[in-house]
């Protein structure tokens, strides 16, 4: 089965709404593309520095949300919505992402469970948890494709995460991420590859665009690996768009012929879901 996928890395504008508008130019151009999957990078309408997180943060069903599914149903595609800034009744803020199928339905949300709080001597500093709360769930859901499963980019970085949506059935596992100038070169393409030779899946990661002015100055490089661990496309730093086609008959094929998840040692090891 095939899945025609857009990745969309965008500049993150200050205003909040122009972000919805450059996304709504984007489905534009590639109306006439047959595209079934959009995925958008982390935070695509805030920028990605903590005081604007409870700013910028909405209701799930917020206006932001409302367009979101709106778009998702114009133009009749799964949108992955990147993520954006949520707010709950009682005033957490969360890094969560929205996924949309083609009647602008939400079918999944995961709120970013591993927050990005580093401090790389030298380089990247970083504190999520100043404003934002942890969610608490891994995220897998059902499409007319199969299984797919989402975390939010520094969720990423831990294995564990990855391999618990594999055996909950995902064959492709979306990213909403921005890496920074730091772990980018260092980390990006590398983990990448990593979670899709280890659970023999796609791996999408797509980034928003760098904008060298901004507080934290994304990678970009939005990517897809495939189940063998290649990595079929992947973007340079500016905005744009990627259209790939995903082969999910591979995975099968791939799981067949290396089986790596069939010969786990269970018996010696286990991962244990909550
Ligand atoms: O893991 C990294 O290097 C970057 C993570 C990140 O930027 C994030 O989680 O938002």
């Amino acid at each position: 089965m095939k899945v025609k996928i857009a990745q969309i890395q965008a500049h993150v504008y200050e205003e909040k709404g122009e972000n919805l508008k450059e996304l709504e130019r984007n489905l534009e151009r590639i109306k006439d593309e047959k595209i079934d999957l959009v995925t958008l990078g982390e935070m695509f309408n805030c920028p990605y520095q903590t005081p604007c997180f409870p700013v910028y943060a909405e209701a799930e069903r917020g206006e932001t949300w409302q367009k979101l599914s709106a778009l998702a149903k114009k133009y009749q595609i799964y949108l992955s919505a990147g993520s954006v800034p949520e707010k709950d009744e009682e005033g957490h803020v969360y890094n969560t992402a929205y996924v949309f199928d083609r009647q602008g339905r939400q079918i999944a949300k995961h709120r970013k469970v591993h927050l990005f709080d580093i401090a790389v001597k030298g380089g990247q500093c970083y504190q999520e948890s100043a404003t934002l709360t942890a969610g608490d769930q891994i995220t897998v859901f059902d499409t007319e494709f199969g299984k797919m499963g989402i975390c939010i980019c520094f969720d990423c970085r831990f294995p564990e995460i990855v391999r618990l949506m594999t055996l909950q059935g995902a064959k492709v596992i979306l990213v909403p991420a921005a890496f920074n100038m730091t772990t980018g070169p260092a980390h990006w393409e590398l983990m990448f590859r990593g979670r899709a030779v280890d659970n023999q899946c796609y791996m999408i990661g797509t980034s928003d665009a760098r904008d060298e002015q901004a507080g934290y100055i994304s990678w970009g490089h939005s990517l897809v690996v495939s189940p063998w661990g290649d990595v079929v496309a992947q973007m340079d730093e500016k905005p744009g768009i990627q259209v790939t086609e995903l082969d999910l008959d591979r995975v099968e094929a791939i799981r067949e012929q290396l089986p790596l998840l069939s010969a786990r040692r269970t018996d010696l090891y286990e991962l244990k879901e909550k």
